[in-house]
């Protein structure tokens, strides 16, 4: 059963979230010649630092796992350091220890921050949130400027901007390495859609774009796969479904703080994919909130092909349909009032 468990979260962390052929992967996983990696992870005591620490540790791609956090860390780098599998790892507290357990990495996952209560908005998050962000950004420029960075803390549509400021003052910044975590908006648009179209949960694929947050999450079910013939109704039920998801597990919550669980599982799909396109595994393809220019906005979230530098390809939205592009246009006004609130603040403080 145990076995069977492992193998079926490390068989899913090492395969389907990109297009690669499975004979390819093979040749990549199952020689030595998988090359070392270290990942970090900021805010790793966390709630949502804890599993993503477990998930990163099964993931045969990672050879160093550096877990910081400012408090807690010594407990869960002990923890999961006794788990057999490839990666090394360490623990490091308290911000004297930054510089450690940053230098060499290759990633870095960032979920540092304070969670929302019921009530709360994301953008409700930014006062306390928003300095974390710019302080750990600053090490990151000093320490592994050239890692990758996968951003999770909150609100994600004024983090990143603030992250791309910081970078911009240290003469560190990459576009192709700076990316806002968007991927529990897919894992949840596809549970969703596969419940309601009747078609198994693994095949499906949905991508969504825009921001994270309310109304900026844009799900494009009108390009959904396998297709399904679902009414307009259901249709709007299934973007607001997947819009207030997040919301959905903060009130379930009830004040003990939102999704968890289910965004390490997201946080660890997108490390994954980003390893893989480090380690230079072809047609790696998720969707992510970057520097873009598919739109009027500077950053926006959509499908991202990953390479060996990080963003390759920043992909177009494909068609979409009346529905969708209503909603990009409603969501347009509220990311760029967050965007330009992420630029302001880096660059007044
Ligand atoms: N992008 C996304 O889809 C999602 C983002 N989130 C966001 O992720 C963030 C973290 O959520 P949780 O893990 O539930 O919160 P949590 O409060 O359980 O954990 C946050 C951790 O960050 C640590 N921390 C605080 N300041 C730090 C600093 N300067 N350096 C390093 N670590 C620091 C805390 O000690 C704590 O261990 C929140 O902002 C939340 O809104 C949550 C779910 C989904
Ligand atoms: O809703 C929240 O505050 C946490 C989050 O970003 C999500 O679950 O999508």
């Amino acid at each position: 059963m145990r076995t069977a468990v492992l193998r079926s979260i490390r068989s899913r962390l090492t395969s389907s979230t990109s297009s690669s052929s499975p004979h390819l992967l093979r040749r990549c996983y199952g020689t030595e010649s998988v090359p070392e990696r270290k990942v970090a992870v900021l805010g790793a005591a966390g709630g949502i630092g804890q599993p993503l620490a477990l998930l990163m540790k099964l993931n045969p791609l990672v050879s160093k796992l550096a877990l910081y956090d400012i408090a807690g860390t010594p407990g869960v780098a002990a923890d999961v350091s006794h788990i057999n599998t490839r990666s090394e790892v360490a623990g490091y507290m308290g911000e004297e220890q930054l510089r450690q357990a940053l230098e060499g990495s290759d990633v870095v996952v960032i979920p540092a921050g304070v969670p929302r209560k019921p009530g709360m908005t994301r953008d409700d998050l930014f006062n306390i949130n928003a300095g974390i962000v710019k302080s750990l950004c600053a090490a990151i420029s000093k320490y592994c400027p050239n890692a990758l960075v996968n951003m999770i803390s909150n609100p994600v549509n004024s983090t990143v901007p603030i992250a791309a400021e910081v970078f911009k003052k240290a003469g560190t910044y990459d576009e192709k390495k700076l990316f806002g975590v968007t991927t529990l908006d897919v894992v949840r648009a596809k549970t969703f859609y596969a419940g309601k179209a009747k078609v198994p949960v693994a095949d499906v694929n949905v991508p969504v774009v825009g921001g994270h947050a309310g109304i900026t999450i844009l799900p494009l079910f009108s390009q959904a796969t396998p297709k399904a013939n679902l009414s307009d109704e259901e249709i709007v039920a299934l973007t607001k479904r997947t819009q207030d998801g997040g919301t959905e597990v903060v009130e379930a919550k009830a004040g003990k703080g939102s999704a968890t669980l289910s965004m390490a599982y997201a946080g660890a799909i997108f490390a994954d994919a980003c390893l893989k396109g480090l380690n230079g595994v072809p047609d790696v393809v998720e969707c992510s909130f970057v520097q873009s220019n598919i739109t009027e906005l500077p950053f926006f979230a959509s499908k991202v092909k990953l390479g060996k530098n990080g963003v390759e390809e920043v992909m177009g939205l494909g068609p979409l349909s009346d529905y969708e592009k209503q909603g990009l246009e409603t969501l347009i006004p509220e990311l760029k009032v967050s965007i330009e609130k992420g630029i302001k603040f880096a660059n007044q403080n």
